[in-house]
């Protein structure tokens, strides 16, 4: 299942002129405050009705302005996640989790048992929200948002009123369903982090236009794109797997560029993880190095180099995946680095992402 969204409108002193496409998975609306994404994402829900443009998920058309198509809001199938979890406050979470549900499958008690099941809030149902935290009443939200049936679900900052550990806390939930709902996850977001952790495929928007769009290991790892996303955040999502826990208190996990050493993740063998190496903790050396301290050095091949405001990003192949290096422009010239040489990437730092299914959820 697909979105589509393409779309233009004018406000005074604004226009929107967007076209993006959302496979099932999670697509990050990327960009800065004013750029235009709270109002693409109005234009999906049917809360603004663009002058020209297009929007269908799947075979379902939303929007067509030139057939004149515009579904009202509650007809688009759509579930919706905000900052504030927006709950009844009268309502249990029992109630809360059925309320779209009286209206469109009653008596659906097993998709209620699989869903509290997922997120984890089998304990709270008989609870209002006021006795619910802040992460709990998201993950209500999250739970009342899949009940209703959408096609599509649309994420407008749902972590951004949480502290750290209520967002640690939800991650792993939004990654199950961003890995188990099957539909497109529409996410709005102004953090790296959050970006680089939780999306599939991430669309850049700068002025009311996409500037970019693709996978987010592109993304984040391409020199043109990657700056936008800050100059200390910018680096390489690598896939691993768990592969065994060392007796020394190390996890060894694979990778399609040979394994890497961890302290201890705390999850199981054959775990699939999410690494973020981050370029400003990647060193380059261009012979096998000695006597060093690092555990992970991984032979690559440099794919390019690009200038970036006094420094140079070298983008490193390594197996099938692409390791961003920040070095000098010194140690560059010094290195004679150019494209095809065979180099080792020393990684001084890689952290997890962790909970991309099964585990961190406990
Ligand atoms: N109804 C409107 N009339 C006039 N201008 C509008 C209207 N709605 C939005 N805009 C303008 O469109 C631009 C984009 O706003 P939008 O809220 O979509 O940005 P955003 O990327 O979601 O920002 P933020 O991250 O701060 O939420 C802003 O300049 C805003 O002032």
């Amino acid at each position: 299942m697909m979105l589509k969204v393409a779309l233009r409108h004018a406000f005074p002193g604004f226009t929107l002129d967007a076209a993006f496409e959302a496979p099932a998975g999670l697509t990050a609306l990327f960009g800065q405050s004013g750029s235009g994404k709270t109002t693409i994402v109005n234009a999906v829900a049917g809360l603004l009705r663009p002058s020209s443009g297009r929007v269908t998920v799947g075979d379902t058309v939303l929007t067509d302005s030139d057939r004149g198509i515009f579904l009202p809001p509650h007809r688009r199938g759509i579930g919706y996640v905000f900052q504030e979890a927006r709950l009844f406050p009268h309502l249990t979470v029992r109630q809360n989790l059925l309320f779209g549900h009286w209206f469109t499958a009653p008596g659906r008690t097993s998709d209620l048992s699989r869903v509290v099941e997922m997120l984890g809030i089998g304990h709270l149902l008989a609870r209002r929200p006021a006795a619910l935290s802040g992460g709990e009443r998201q993950r209500v939200a999250l739970g009342r948002a899949i009940l209703s049936h959408p096609r599509l679900l649309l994420m407008d900052e749902p972590l951004a009123a949480l502290d750290q550990p209520r967002k640690e806390e939800i991650l792993p939930y939004l990654e199950r369903l961003r890995d188990h709902a099957g539909l497109p996850i529409l996410y709005v977001s102004h953090s790296t982090a959050e970006v680089a952790r939780l999306a599939t495929t991430v669309v850049l928007v700068d002025g009311g236009r996409v500037t970019a769009a693709g996978p987010v290991a592109d993304m984040l790892s391409d020199p043109a794109t990657a700056p936008l996303f800050g100059s200390s955040d910018i680096g390489a999502i690598l896939a691993a797997r768990v592969d065994a826990q060392e007796a020394d208190g190390l996890t060894r996990l694979a990778t399609s560029s040979g394994p890497l050493f961890l302290p201890r993740v705390a999850a199981p063998v054959g775990a699939p993880l999410r690494l973020r190496i981050l370029a400003q903790d990647v060193m380059i050396a261009t012979a096998a190095p000695q006597g060093i301290s690092a555990l992970n050095v991984i032979p690559a091949r440099v794919r390019d180099l690009t200038d970036s405001g006094g420094s140079v990003l070298v983008r490193l192949e390594a197996g099938d995946q692409v390791i961003l290096a920040r070095i000098t422009a010194r140690s560059a010239r010094a290195l004679h680095l150019a494209p095809g040489l065979a180099v080792h990437a020393v990684l001084k730092a890689v952290s997890v992402a962790p909970g991309t299914i099964g585990f961190s959820a406990g």
